[in-house]
């Protein structure tokens, strides 16, 4: 297993709770995202791989699994010598159990990758109890972009969500913490409405002008992400998780960034569940395309 530290404290949200993937993997993204520089400038995944990326490379194979038949001599005689003593045997297995859990470590980031499957489409398009995932403030603002779409789209959903943020909690007093969710049922009794079930990551505390910083966001979206896995494993009759890219328009973090916290939570959840990100056609050149399709 790779090394483990505690999570870094959120300063300015200090009722933000750690993610259990930071916690136990070091949360390579987040935390490089948090250091990144003065700017509030998310560093170039693509330049620096995460430690997840570096895993998938070369899997190395633990001794034990190889026939003793396939090794060479050198090989035979270093795992006879490691296994004379008993010290040389604990060093032996030490050595497998290491090598053993870079492989799990391997698996679980190959499982992590394959279980967030990319789509071109509307996310609204979606059969009855799917459940739709964005990213929202905890001011009780669904005010622009995807967010203002599901206020339409969803009113009853929305009067929880606001009912959530200002009147259970407030936005002074007692804030919703960033880095929790609030999963919606379907709530909406017009003949034909959808029964989509909402997922609301709560992943900044402020928006528009007064939004957190990208490295805050980022850091905010493994918890946040984590509670939502958490809550959908109470609903197991639920098949269809759909996700926007999340945070990468209003909230201004590249989908990229976000996309790699995600992975590395999926990376430490015993889940099986697929989470499907939708994203619109990117419009032909020299046009102007509305932010959000009308139905
Ligand atoms: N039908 C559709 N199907 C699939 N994807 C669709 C789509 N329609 C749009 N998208 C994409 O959905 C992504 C998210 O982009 P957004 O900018 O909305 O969300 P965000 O997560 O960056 O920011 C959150 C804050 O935005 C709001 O605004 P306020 O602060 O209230 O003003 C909230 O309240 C929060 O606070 C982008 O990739 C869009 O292309």
């Amino acid at each position: 297993m790779a090394q483990k530290r505690d999570a870094e404290p959120d300063t300015e949200h200090p009722g933000a709770p750690p993610s259990k993937a930071a916690k136990m993997t070091g949360d390579a993204d987040a935390d490089a995202a948090a250091h990144s520089d003065a700017t509030g400038q998310t560093p170039d995944i693509a330049k620096n791989p995460t430690r997840e990326d570096s895993k998938t490379v070369f899997p190395k194979l633990s001794f034990e699994t190889i026939p003793s038949s396939k090794m060479s001599n050198e090989e035979t005689k270093t795992s006879n010598e490691e296994t004379a003593s008993p010290e040389a045997g604990a060093k032996a297995q030490g050595k497998a159990k290491a090598t053993d859990d870079e492989q799990h470590d391997a698996n679980s980031a190959k499982d992590a990758a394959s279980r967030l499957e990319e789509h071109t489409g509307d996310l609204f398009a979606a059969p009855d109890n799917s459940v739709l995932i964005h990213a929202c403030n905890t001011q009780g603002v669904w005010g622009g972009g995807i967010a203002k779409e599901f206020r339409k789209r969803y009113p009853k959903a929305f009067k929880e969500y606001e009912r959530h943020c200002l009147s259970i909690h407030h936005p002074k007093r007692n804030p919703v913490r960033v880095g929790t969710c609030l999963l919606i049922g379907p709530r909406e009794v017009k003949p034909g409405a959808p029964k989509h079930w909402i997922g609301c990551l709560f992943t900044s505390a402020g928006h528009g002008r007064k939004k957190d910083p990208a490295p805050m966001i980022l850091r905010h979206t493994a918890p946040a992400f984590e509670d939502l896995l958490d809550k959908l494993n109470r609903e197991p009759q639920l098949m269809e998780i759909r996700m926007c890219q999340i945070n990468s328009v209003l909230f201004e973090v590249p989908w990229r960034a976000t996309r790699e916290v995600l992975k590395g939570v999926l990376a430490t959840d015993a889940g099986h569940r697929k989470i499907h990100v939708y994203s619109l056609p990117a419009a032909p050149q020299g046009t102007i395309r509305s932010f959000v399709r009308k139905r």
